[in-house]
């Protein structure tokens, strides 16, 4: 089970598993001091290296370097994190937690016959460095590529921690880690200048969690080759309890197309996306980007207005404004063919869900049935296997099941 960091963090440092049976299944957090005190920090396999955050006002946590060499096939993770997330990752590193549809992919180095021919291969891409183009043809919803972190670093690590013991940390994860590994991460693309292994993580990382909900970035050997598109093929489809990344496709892919994912959110104005953009040190020249001012400024339009459709549509399902059950029908039409006009089909999921709302609140439970059953249809292939991201849409199907039955013995 996902460990809560709050209950798993509440032996005090250097207390002993067996001291205390009751949480025996609960890793304690290890910090230097707790390391030094009982002679042991495993299962991580050196002891934990540990940094202060720079002092203001109100002092953070202590962050620390834990490398786990095993990880998945001998490739090993370092992790820099705080004592308690740490512990509430224990789990995740034992190989046994990876499903089978994962371990068993063409691209996962778990398989037990070994690593298959992977539908990608890496190479140059005409001014993109390299990039991952299509071997073999792609299905929608297929899983182009499984991929596990090298390194993991809390987002506060780039903030609050001063640049000489950050990059000290930084240093010591690489080093840390297995020698090929240590090669495959210097090889990476570098876009900032500074210290290598600062501009390859900022160049290259995704984000992830760790703990609940807690923002850490994850640097993936193979999928930080993937290249931006405004209009992508694949999202990335990250789970806690493994750390495994899988990287799906939103449509058909065909042999010798590239592969690619959207750095910033879908949906962004030219502008928002130039800014977001920015980090990675590239001008994006995505067909949306590159199309004349006249198109861009039609597009931009779209988008605004798609955004304005789902605020009155929240609005109405929140009882803040009152929709008649037409204009409901009105702005789902509307925003379906604005959808379908920007290729940002990767959003209908949110926006389903937005307007199935809207129609309960009108009493229009046919609409809101229909709108139920396809974003729940879309809720599992972007969710995957893991529960907790469906228990909104187990909610609402709920909801509107019991609305649905009232309905029944009022109209008998
Ligand atoms: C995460 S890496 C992607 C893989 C990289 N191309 C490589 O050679 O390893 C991000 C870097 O790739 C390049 N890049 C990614 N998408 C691009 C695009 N659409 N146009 C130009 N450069 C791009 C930029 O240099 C960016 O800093």
């Amino acid at each position: 089970d996902l460990l809560d960091p709050t209950t798993c963090s509440s032996g005090v440092h250097g207390s002993i598993p067996d001291s205390r049976p009751e949480l025996s299944t609960c890793p304690l957090p290890i910090d230097e001091d707790s390391a030094f005190d009982t002679g042991t920090w495993a299962p991580w396999k050196r002891r934990p290296y540990c940094v202060e955050p720079a002092q203001d006002d109100t002092p953070g946590p202590q962050f620390c370097l834990y490398t786990f060499e095993p990880f998945r096939g001998d490739r090993g993770l370092s992790v820099i994190t705080t004592p308690a997330l740490a512990a509430s990752m224990v789990d995740a590193l034992d190989d046994s937690v990876v499903p089978p549809k994962l371990r068993d992919h063409p691209s996962s180095l778990l398989a037990a016959g070994g690593q298959g021919s992977p539908a990608y291969v890496i190479k140059d891409v005409p001014k993109r460095g390299k990039g991952l183009v299509a071997q073999r043809p792609i299905r929608k919803w297929d899983v182009v590529l499984v991929d596990y972190p090298v390194m993991i670093t809390h987002m506060d690590v780039f903030a609050a921690v001063d640049d000489e013991s950050r990059a000290d940390l930084l240093e010591q994860a690489l080093q840390q880690l297995p020698e090929p590994q240590q090669e495959e991460v210097i090889s990476l693309a570098r876009s900032t200048g500074g210290e290598p292994i600062e501009d390859i993580l900022k160049t290259n990382i995704f984000g992830v969690e760790l703990g609940l909900e807690i923002p850490h970035s994850g640097l993936f050997p193979i999928g930080s080759r993937i290249n931006h598109n405004c209009n992508p093929n694949v999202f990335w489809r990250y789970s806690v309890r493994t750390l495994a990344v899988e990287v799906i496709a939103m449509r058909d892919i065909e042999v010798g197309e590239e592969i690619t994912q959207s750095y910033v959110p879908l949906g962004l104005s030219y502008e928002d996306r130039k800014e977001g953009l920015k980090n990675w040190g590239f001008t994006c020249t995505c067909s949306l980007c590159a199309s004349s001012n006249s198109k861009r400024a039609a597009s931009d339009k779209h988008r605004e207005r798609l955004l304005d459709i789902y605020h009155e549509l929240n609005d109405g399902a929140t009882g803040k404004a009152n929709l008649t059950e037409p204009t409901v029908k009105e702005l789902a039409n509307e925003m379906e063919s604005l959808i379908h006009d920007e290729k940002l089909e990767a959003q209908q999921l949110v926006y389903y869900g937005v307007v199935a709302r809207a129609f309960m609140r009108v009493g229009e439970l046919v609409g809101a049935r229909k709108y139920v059953e396809l974003c729940e249809d879309l809720w599992v292939r972007y969710a995957g296997d893991d529960q907790d991201y469906l228990a909104g849409m187990h909610q609402l199907r709920h909801e509107l099941t019991e609305r649905e039955k009232k309905a029944a013995i009022s109209g008998n």
